[in-house]
């Protein structure tokens, strides 16, 4: 029979430079406990995530939000043999009553790319959705782990960190951005390039989810990646591109979204294991985009020990060769002034009380 592999199966296996961890403290068990909402749930992104979060052994209700009418998918993922209890709520006036009581918010609301465009042009269109959805954390759920899909991740993350600021719920150890496919795509790129199965490839990215901000630290794979300089470039730009790889495929009919729902699921069983403190002796691990300060810019992806609260550590940014070095420098500039105009974008939609 088909089944998800739910678990460290599914999860990154021990990054090289982890440390090993005593305070860890033994699994909870398989309890349904949680509730999960999506919003965006009747989107690309949003219908294969939402199955796959049917499945999750600890998820006891399962929220579906949109701005379209969810209740045929509800109906349709109701149908599945797995516990989770699934409710639909529709359009902003439903918002806050879908999201009360959330433990983790996941959200990949919002237009995607087509071909000519970057993440950085979605910004007028997402933006206000990102706002609406900070405004309804705010009263509904202030203390769920807060993660957002929506591009450009860059910028949306700092809006979503002032709008939480402004009602005086923000606290950074629960709000992320999605950078989880950065990972996915690097493991299957290289593990295709070193000829072992992508399971078996660990390897962090770090920097930020948008073109030269994506920064896989391929010295850091395991197991080693000895391509040379040609090979390792080529490599690198495949991985900061394979966005655009996508939507120039779809040509014109949206960006990444299978491989998105599956990178969602897992970080989402990430948070949950980290809820449940599942991580073991290592701890949950995952790539993320959260404020840190780790590096130059305010907000970064880079590994990050989840626990009960979300962020428990923030691991130091990996052992850099000089091309990750001289891609490092180049892109905290980019990722600082994304990140500003988010900060920017945030101020003054909370002085238009938005
Ligand atoms: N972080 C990442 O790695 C990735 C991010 N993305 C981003 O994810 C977002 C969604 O992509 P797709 O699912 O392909 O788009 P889509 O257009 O297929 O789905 C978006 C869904 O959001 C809903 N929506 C829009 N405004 C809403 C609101 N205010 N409240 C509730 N629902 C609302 C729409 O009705 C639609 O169902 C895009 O911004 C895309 O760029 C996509 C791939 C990877
Ligand atoms: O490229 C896009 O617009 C969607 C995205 O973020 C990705 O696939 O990494």
């Amino acid at each position: 029979m088909f089944t998800l592999r739910w678990g460290t199966q599914l999860s990154q296996k021990l990054h090289p430079y982890q440390r090993k961890r005593t305070d860890a403290v033994p699994s909870t068990g398989s309890q349904r406990t949680l509730k999960v909402a999506v919003v965006g749930a009747a989107g690309g992104i949003g219908q294969p995530l939402s199955l796959l979060l049917k499945h999750h052994p600890h998820i006891e209700t399962l929220v579906l939000h949109d701005q379209e009418n969810v209740k045929g998918i509800a109906a349709d993922l109701s149908h599945i043999d797995t516990s989770a209890v699934v409710q639909h709520f529709q359009g902003p006036k439903k918002l806050a009553l879908a999201l009360k009581g959330s433990d983790i918010v996941v959200v990949p609301a919002g237009k995607p790319r087509k071909p000519g465009m970057t993440r950085a042009d979605l910004l007028d269109a997402n933006a206000s959705i990102a706002v609406a959805v900070a405004n309804a954390v705010s009263t509904a759920c202030p203390g769920a782990l807060l993660a957002f899909i929506t591009n450009p991740i860059n910028t949306i993350v700092p809006i979503v960190a002032e709008i939480l600021k402004s009602k005086a719920v923000y606290d950074p150890r629960r709000l992320f951005g999605v950078t989880t496919l950065d990972v996915v795509r690097s493991k299957t790129f290289l593990g295709e390039s070193i000829g072992v199965e992508p399971e078996e490839v660990t390897i962090p990215v770090i920097g930020g989810h948008a073109g030269l901000t994506i920064l896989p630290v391929l010295s850091q794979c395991d197991p080693p990646f000895d391509g040379d300089e040609a090979e390792r470039l080529s490599l690198f730009h495949r991985i900061q591109e394979a966005g655009t790889e996508v939507v120039i495929a779809k040509a014109g009919r949206g960006s990444a979204t299978l491989s998105m729902a599956y990178s969602g699921a897992r970080f989402v069983d990430s948070l949950i294991r980290g809820i449940k403190m599942e991580g073991g002796d290592e701890g949950v691990v995952e790539c993320t985009f959260c404020e840190s300060d780790v590096s130059e810019a305010k907000f970064f992806a880079s590994p990050v020990i989840l626990g009960p609260q979300g962020v428990k550590e923030h691991l130091e940014i990996p052992c850099l060769d000089d091309l990750e070095k001289a891609a490092l420098k180049c892109l905290i500039p980019i990722l600082k002034k994304n990140i500003e105009a988010g900060i920017k974008y945030g101020q003054s939609a909370v002085v238009c009380g938005f």
